[in-house]
Protein backbone atom coordinates (compact mmCIF):
# COMPACT_ATOMS: atom_id res chain seq x y z
CA UNK A 1 0.00 0.00 0.00
CA UNK A 2 1.11 3.78 -0.62
CA UNK A 3 0.57 6.50 1.56
CA UNK A 4 -2.61 7.12 0.05
CA UNK A 5 -4.28 4.94 2.54
CA UNK A 6 -7.53 7.10 2.68
CA UNK A 7 -8.07 7.94 -0.15
CA UNK A 8 -8.65 4.65 -1.83
CA UNK A 9 -11.38 2.36 -2.43
CA UNK A 10 -14.61 0.76 -3.18
CA UNK A 11 -15.84 -2.69 -5.02
CA UNK A 12 -15.95 -0.75 -8.13
CA UNK A 13 -12.60 0.94 -7.41
CA UNK A 14 -9.16 -0.99 -7.26
CA UNK A 15 -8.54 -1.95 -4.05
CA UNK A 16 -10.92 -4.10 -1.32
CA UNK A 17 -8.71 -4.70 1.43
CA UNK A 18 -5.48 -2.56 2.18
CA UNK A 19 -3.25 -3.64 4.83
CA UNK A 20 0.00 -1.15 6.08
CA UNK A 21 2.69 -2.90 8.10
CA UNK A 22 0.00 -4.83 9.96
CA UNK A 23 1.29 -7.07 13.05
CA UNK A 24 -0.77 -8.88 15.77
CA UNK A 25 1.70 -9.92 18.10
CA UNK A 26 0.25 -12.75 21.11
CA UNK A 27 2.53 -13.33 24.06
CA UNK A 28 4.10 -16.12 22.55
CA UNK A 29 3.80 -15.79 18.89
CA UNK A 30 3.72 -12.67 16.01
CA UNK A 31 0.74 -14.49 14.54
CA UNK A 32 1.07 -11.33 11.35
CA UNK A 33 4.64 -9.49 10.58
CA UNK A 34 4.57 -6.37 9.13
CA UNK A 35 2.27 -7.42 6.19
CA UNK A 36 1.33 -4.64 3.83
CA UNK A 37 -0.62 -5.97 0.66
CA UNK A 38 -3.84 -4.49 -1.31
CA UNK A 39 -6.47 -7.02 -2.32
CA UNK A 40 -8.84 -6.10 -5.64
CA UNK A 41 -11.96 -7.07 -6.59
CA UNK A 42 -12.57 -10.91 -7.82
CA UNK A 43 -11.37 -13.98 -6.50
CA UNK A 44 -8.58 -13.96 -3.75
CA UNK A 45 -6.96 -16.87 -2.56
CA UNK A 46 -5.05 -16.21 0.96
CA UNK A 47 -2.60 -19.00 1.14
CA UNK A 48 -0.30 -20.40 4.13
CA UNK A 49 0.47 -23.18 6.16
CA UNK A 50 -1.42 -24.15 9.34
CA UNK A 51 -0.66 -20.88 11.41
CA UNK A 52 0.61 -18.61 8.67
CA UNK A 53 -1.76 -16.20 10.00
CA UNK A 54 -4.83 -16.47 7.99
CA UNK A 55 -7.50 -16.54 10.20
CA UNK A 56 -5.80 -14.14 12.56
CA UNK A 57 -5.86 -11.23 9.64
CA UNK A 58 -9.55 -12.04 8.89
CA UNK A 59 -10.52 -11.15 12.37
CA UNK A 60 -8.34 -8.71 12.22
CA UNK A 61 -10.00 -7.24 9.16
CA UNK A 62 -13.43 -7.55 10.33
CA UNK A 63 -12.56 -5.41 13.19
CA UNK A 64 -13.13 -8.08 16.11
CA UNK A 65 -9.95 -8.10 16.63
CA UNK A 66 -7.38 -5.44 17.13
CA UNK A 67 -4.18 -5.18 15.31
CA UNK A 68 -0.74 -4.65 17.23
CA UNK A 69 0.69 -2.31 14.78
CA UNK A 70 -0.25 -0.90 11.54
CA UNK A 71 -3.27 -0.10 9.76
CA UNK A 72 -6.03 -1.67 7.29
CA UNK A 73 -9.06 -0.92 5.37
CA UNK A 74 -11.87 -2.91 4.05
CA UNK A 75 -14.16 -1.60 1.32
CA UNK A 76 -12.57 2.06 2.29
CA UNK A 77 -13.40 1.96 5.88
CA UNK A 78 -10.62 1.67 8.78
CA UNK A 79 -11.14 -1.41 10.85
CA UNK A 80 -10.01 0.22 14.42
CA UNK A 81 -12.82 2.20 14.18
CA UNK A 82 -15.31 1.53 11.60
CA UNK A 83 -15.94 -2.82 12.64
CA UNK A 84 -19.31 -2.60 12.42
CA UNK A 85 -19.64 -0.93 8.82
CA UNK A 86 -17.54 -2.92 7.79
CA UNK A 87 -19.66 -6.48 9.02
CA UNK A 88 -22.78 -4.97 7.60
CA UNK A 89 -21.27 -4.96 4.04
CA UNK A 90 -18.63 -8.07 4.39
CA UNK A 91 -19.86 -11.64 4.92
CA UNK A 92 -17.78 -13.97 7.23
CA UNK A 93 -17.55 -17.68 6.52
CA UNK A 94 -15.26 -19.07 9.74
CA UNK A 95 -13.34 -22.22 9.64
CA UNK A 96 -14.20 -24.17 12.81
CA UNK A 97 -17.69 -25.98 13.05
CA UNK A 98 -20.24 -23.21 15.11
CA UNK A 99 -23.79 -24.22 13.58
CA UNK A 100 -26.48 -24.73 15.82
CA UNK A 101 -27.57 -28.81 16.11
CA UNK A 102 -31.22 -28.51 16.94
CA UNK A 103 -32.86 -25.74 14.39
CA UNK A 104 -32.84 -26.32 10.90
CA UNK A 105 -30.77 -24.41 7.84
CA UNK A 106 -33.50 -22.50 7.20
CA UNK A 107 -34.06 -20.93 10.51
CA UNK A 108 -30.61 -20.16 10.98
CA UNK A 109 -29.98 -18.61 7.70
CA UNK A 110 -33.12 -16.48 8.43
CA UNK A 111 -31.97 -15.61 12.22
CA UNK A 112 -28.64 -14.59 10.88
CA UNK A 113 -30.53 -12.41 7.94
CA UNK A 114 -32.57 -10.82 10.55
CA UNK A 115 -29.56 -10.29 12.83
CA UNK A 116 -28.04 -8.30 9.87
CA UNK A 117 -31.07 -6.02 9.66
CA UNK A 118 -32.98 -7.55 7.11
CA UNK A 119 -37.08 -7.35 7.80
CA UNK A 120 -39.04 -10.76 7.99
CA UNK A 121 -40.00 -10.76 4.39
CA UNK A 122 -37.00 -10.16 3.32
CA UNK A 123 -35.21 -12.53 5.14
CA UNK A 124 -36.79 -15.10 4.47
CA UNK A 125 -37.04 -14.64 0.73
CA UNK A 126 -33.48 -14.06 0.73
CA UNK A 127 -33.07 -16.98 2.88
CA UNK A 128 -34.59 -19.30 0.56
CA UNK A 129 -32.82 -17.98 -2.79
CA UNK A 130 -29.07 -18.46 -0.99
CA UNK A 131 -30.15 -21.94 0.64
CA UNK A 132 -30.89 -22.89 -3.24
CA UNK A 133 -27.83 -21.45 -4.23
CA UNK A 134 -25.86 -22.78 -2.30
CA UNK A 135 -27.29 -26.63 -3.15
CA UNK A 136 -29.73 -27.14 -0.07
CA UNK A 137 -32.90 -27.80 -0.99
CA UNK A 138 -35.46 -30.02 0.98
CA UNK A 139 -32.48 -30.71 3.45
CA UNK A 140 -33.27 -27.00 4.73
CA UNK A 141 -35.74 -28.03 6.99
CA UNK A 142 -34.18 -30.64 8.96
CA UNK A 143 -31.78 -30.15 12.27
CA UNK A 144 -28.44 -29.24 11.20
CA UNK A 145 -27.29 -31.59 13.82
CA UNK A 146 -28.15 -34.33 11.15
CA UNK A 147 -26.02 -32.83 8.23
CA UNK A 148 -22.63 -34.04 6.72
CA UNK A 149 -19.62 -31.75 6.53
CA UNK A 150 -20.53 -30.60 2.93
CA UNK A 151 -24.08 -29.64 3.80
CA UNK A 152 -22.61 -27.66 7.32
CA UNK A 153 -20.27 -26.38 4.86
CA UNK A 154 -23.07 -25.10 2.68
CA UNK A 155 -24.75 -23.53 5.43
CA UNK A 156 -22.01 -21.76 6.71
CA UNK A 157 -21.42 -20.14 3.06
CA UNK A 158 -24.90 -19.39 2.90
CA UNK A 159 -25.52 -17.64 6.33
CA UNK A 160 -22.16 -15.52 4.97
CA UNK A 161 -23.96 -14.40 1.60
CA UNK A 162 -27.79 -14.08 3.09
CA UNK A 163 -27.39 -9.98 3.61
CA UNK A 164 -26.00 -9.45 0.11
CA UNK A 165 -22.71 -8.39 1.46
CA UNK A 166 -20.03 -6.61 -0.87
CA UNK A 167 -17.31 -8.72 -0.04
CA UNK A 168 -16.78 -12.13 1.47
CA UNK A 169 -14.01 -13.63 3.70
CA UNK A 170 -14.07 -17.44 3.76
CA UNK A 171 -11.71 -19.28 6.08
CA UNK A 172 -10.49 -22.85 4.79
CA UNK A 173 -14.28 -23.56 3.05
CA UNK A 174 -13.35 -27.23 1.64
CA UNK A 175 -11.87 -28.21 5.46
CA UNK A 176 -13.30 -31.33 5.78
CA UNK A 177 -14.71 -31.98 2.39
CA UNK A 178 -13.86 -35.41 -0.04
CA UNK A 179 -12.42 -33.82 -3.35
CA UNK A 180 -16.07 -34.22 -4.99
CA UNK A 181 -17.26 -31.99 -2.42
CA UNK A 182 -14.35 -29.65 -2.83
CA UNK A 183 -14.79 -29.14 -6.28
CA UNK A 184 -18.18 -27.97 -5.59
CA UNK A 185 -17.28 -25.91 -3.27
CA UNK A 186 -15.20 -24.27 -5.18
CA UNK A 187 -17.25 -24.26 -7.80
CA UNK A 188 -19.80 -22.30 -5.55
CA UNK A 189 -17.28 -20.04 -4.25
CA UNK A 190 -16.37 -19.17 -8.45
CA UNK A 191 -19.88 -18.00 -9.23
CA UNK A 192 -20.06 -15.95 -5.96
CA UNK A 193 -18.13 -13.62 -7.90
CA UNK A 194 -19.75 -14.70 -11.62
CA UNK A 195 -23.11 -14.71 -10.57
CA UNK A 196 -23.56 -11.75 -7.87
CA UNK A 197 -20.50 -9.37 -8.23
CA UNK A 198 -19.37 -10.00 -4.59
CA UNK A 199 -15.36 -10.12 -3.90
CA UNK A 200 -14.15 -12.98 -2.24
CA UNK A 201 -11.10 -13.97 0.35
CA UNK A 202 -11.06 -17.18 0.35
CA UNK A 203 -7.78 -18.99 2.53
CA UNK A 204 -6.67 -22.51 2.30
CA UNK A 205 -4.11 -24.38 3.16
CA UNK A 206 -4.22 -26.64 0.10
CA UNK A 207 -2.11 -24.88 -2.18
CA UNK A 208 -2.93 -26.68 -5.21
CA UNK A 209 -6.58 -25.86 -5.33
CA UNK A 210 -6.76 -22.19 -4.97
CA UNK A 211 -4.91 -22.03 -8.59
CA UNK A 212 -8.19 -23.17 -10.74
CA UNK A 213 -10.81 -20.59 -8.57
CA UNK A 214 -8.75 -17.68 -8.00
CA UNK A 215 -7.88 -14.90 -9.86
CA UNK A 216 -5.15 -13.50 -7.52
CA UNK A 217 -3.21 -15.26 -4.92
CA UNK A 218 -1.41 -13.84 -1.74
CA UNK A 219 0.79 -16.34 0.15
CA UNK A 220 1.87 -15.39 3.45
CA UNK A 221 4.17 -17.70 5.98
CA UNK A 222 4.99 -16.93 9.26
CA UNK A 223 2.61 -14.00 9.26
CA UNK A 224 4.74 -12.19 6.23
CA UNK A 225 4.16 -12.36 2.57
CA UNK A 226 5.78 -14.37 0.60
CA UNK A 227 3.90 -12.96 -2.65
CA UNK A 228 1.19 -11.50 -4.12
CA UNK A 229 -0.15 -11.72 -7.86
CA UNK A 230 -2.55 -12.85 -10.18
CA UNK A 231 -2.81 -16.54 -11.00
CA UNK A 232 -1.49 -16.07 -13.99
CA UNK A 233 2.00 -14.83 -12.91
CA UNK A 234 1.64 -18.04 -10.57
CA UNK A 235 0.97 -20.36 -13.10
CA UNK A 236 3.15 -19.34 -16.09
CA UNK A 237 5.15 -21.81 -18.40
CA UNK A 238 8.29 -22.72 -17.78
CA UNK A 239 10.69 -23.87 -20.74
CA UNK A 240 10.83 -26.95 -19.15
CA UNK A 241 9.37 -29.62 -21.07
CA UNK A 242 8.10 -32.81 -19.46
CA UNK A 243 8.24 -35.90 -21.43
CA UNK A 244 6.30 -39.30 -21.19
CA UNK A 245 6.36 -42.20 -23.45
CA UNK A 246 4.93 -46.02 -23.49
CA UNK A 247 7.39 -49.03 -23.03
CA UNK A 248 7.35 -51.67 -25.82
CA UNK A 249 8.70 -55.00 -26.08
CA UNK A 250 12.49 -53.81 -28.01
CA UNK A 251 12.70 -50.80 -25.08
CA UNK A 252 10.80 -52.11 -21.95
CA UNK A 253 12.61 -49.17 -20.19
CA UNK A 254 11.25 -46.78 -23.01
CA UNK A 255 12.24 -43.90 -20.93
CA UNK A 256 15.75 -44.88 -20.36
CA UNK A 257 15.65 -45.19 -24.49
CA UNK A 258 14.48 -41.81 -25.19
CA UNK A 259 17.23 -40.32 -22.28
CA UNK A 260 20.20 -42.20 -23.92
CA UNK A 261 18.94 -41.04 -27.39
CA UNK A 262 18.37 -37.51 -26.34
CA UNK A 263 21.99 -37.69 -24.77
CA UNK A 264 23.54 -39.13 -27.69
CA UNK A 265 22.07 -35.84 -29.55
CA UNK A 266 23.74 -33.63 -26.52
CA UNK A 267 20.79 -33.02 -24.95
CA UNK A 268 20.76 -33.34 -21.03
CA UNK A 269 17.03 -34.43 -19.28
CA UNK A 270 16.11 -34.95 -15.84
CA UNK A 271 14.37 -37.09 -13.56
CA UNK A 272 10.85 -35.69 -13.42
CA UNK A 273 9.35 -38.73 -12.17
CA UNK A 274 8.29 -37.29 -8.50
CA UNK A 275 6.57 -35.02 -9.64
CA UNK A 276 2.77 -34.37 -8.50
CA UNK A 277 0.27 -37.20 -10.50
CA UNK A 278 3.65 -38.18 -12.92
CA UNK A 279 4.42 -41.57 -13.68
CA UNK A 280 8.12 -41.59 -15.78
CA UNK A 281 8.19 -38.62 -17.03
CA UNK A 282 11.98 -36.57 -18.47
CA UNK A 283 12.41 -33.19 -18.08
CA UNK A 284 14.13 -31.40 -20.29
CA UNK A 285 15.00 -27.53 -21.28
CA UNK A 286 13.47 -26.44 -24.19
CA UNK A 287 15.63 -24.08 -26.86
CA UNK A 288 12.96 -23.38 -29.41
CA UNK A 289 10.85 -25.48 -31.62
CA UNK A 290 13.81 -27.32 -32.98
CA UNK A 291 13.60 -29.33 -29.38
CA UNK A 292 10.27 -30.30 -30.12
CA UNK A 293 11.30 -31.40 -33.53
CA UNK A 294 14.18 -33.14 -31.78
CA UNK A 295 12.09 -35.58 -29.30
CA UNK A 296 9.38 -36.29 -31.14
CA UNK A 297 11.61 -37.61 -33.83
CA UNK A 298 13.84 -39.52 -31.40
CA UNK A 299 10.42 -41.02 -29.89
CA UNK A 300 9.63 -41.85 -33.28
CA UNK A 301 12.70 -43.69 -34.32
CA UNK A 302 12.58 -45.61 -31.34
CA UNK A 303 9.11 -46.90 -31.81
CA UNK A 304 7.58 -45.76 -28.87
CA UNK A 305 4.27 -43.99 -28.12
CA UNK A 306 4.40 -40.08 -26.79
CA UNK A 307 1.83 -40.32 -23.89
CA UNK A 308 2.80 -36.49 -23.27
CA UNK A 309 4.75 -33.61 -24.17
CA UNK A 310 4.17 -30.26 -22.52
CA UNK A 311 5.72 -27.09 -21.00
CA UNK A 312 5.42 -27.22 -17.12
CA UNK A 313 3.73 -24.80 -15.46
CA UNK A 314 4.96 -23.03 -11.94
CA UNK A 315 3.08 -23.81 -9.33
CA UNK A 316 2.28 -21.64 -5.97
CA UNK A 317 4.21 -24.14 -3.77
CA UNK A 318 7.45 -23.18 -5.65
CA UNK A 319 6.72 -19.81 -3.67
CA UNK A 320 7.24 -21.93 0.11
CA UNK A 321 10.17 -23.39 -1.68
CA UNK A 322 11.97 -20.20 -2.79
CA UNK A 323 10.53 -18.42 0.47
CA UNK A 324 13.50 -17.23 2.67
CA UNK A 325 11.14 -16.34 5.38
CA UNK A 326 9.73 -20.12 6.36
CA UNK A 327 10.59 -22.44 9.04
CA UNK A 328 11.13 -25.32 7.59
CA UNK A 329 8.22 -27.20 9.06
CA UNK A 330 5.71 -24.69 7.73
CA UNK A 331 6.86 -25.29 4.11
CA UNK A 332 7.46 -29.04 4.89
CA UNK A 333 3.57 -28.58 5.77
CA UNK A 334 2.55 -26.59 3.19
CA UNK A 335 4.56 -28.21 0.01
CA UNK A 336 2.89 -31.42 1.32
CA UNK A 337 -0.38 -30.35 0.98
CA UNK A 338 0.23 -29.18 -2.33
CA UNK A 339 -0.54 -32.65 -4.20
N1 LIG B 1 -5.82 -15.97 20.48
C1 LIG B 1 -4.58 -16.41 20.27
N2 LIG B 1 -3.67 -16.47 21.29
C2 LIG B 1 -2.41 -16.90 21.08
N3 LIG B 1 -1.93 -17.30 19.88
C3 LIG B 1 -2.79 -17.28 18.85
C4 LIG B 1 -4.14 -16.84 18.97
N4 LIG B 1 -4.75 -16.91 17.76
C5 LIG B 1 -3.82 -17.39 16.90
N5 LIG B 1 -2.64 -17.60 17.55
C6 LIG B 1 -1.39 -18.09 16.95
O1 LIG B 1 -1.10 -17.24 15.86
C7 LIG B 1 -0.56 -17.99 14.77
C8 LIG B 1 -1.42 -17.77 13.54
O2 LIG B 1 -2.69 -18.40 13.77
P1 LIG B 1 -3.87 -18.36 12.70
O3 LIG B 1 -5.02 -19.08 13.29
O4 LIG B 1 -4.08 -16.98 12.22
O5 LIG B 1 -3.23 -19.23 11.52
P2 LIG B 1 -3.93 -19.79 10.21
O6 LIG B 1 -3.04 -19.45 9.07
O7 LIG B 1 -5.34 -19.35 10.14
O8 LIG B 1 -3.87 -21.35 10.44
P3 LIG B 1 -5.06 -22.37 10.73
O9 LIG B 1 -5.74 -22.62 9.43
O10 LIG B 1 -4.37 -23.58 11.27
O11 LIG B 1 -5.96 -21.71 11.75
C9 LIG B 1 -0.52 -19.44 15.23
O12 LIG B 1 0.79 -19.69 15.71
C10 LIG B 1 -1.53 -19.47 16.35
O13 LIG B 1 -1.20 -20.47 17.29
Amino acid sequence: MTTCVVCVTTVDDVTVIATESLSKRFPRVTALDRLSVDVGPGVTGLVGANGAGKSTLIKILLGLSPATEGRAEVLGLDVATKGAAIRERVGYMPEHDCLPPDVSATEFVVHMARMSGLPPTAARERTADTLRHVGLYEERYRPIGGYSTGMKQRVKLAQALVHDPQLVFLDEPTNGLDPVGRDEMLGLIRRIHTDFGISVLVTSHLLGELERTCDHVVVIDGGKLLRSSSTTDFTQTTTTLAIEVTDTDEHPDGTRAVREALHARGVTTEDGSGLPGSGHVLLLTAQGEGTYDLVRDVIADLGLGLVRMEQRRHHISEVFTAGEHSSDEQRKEAVGHVR
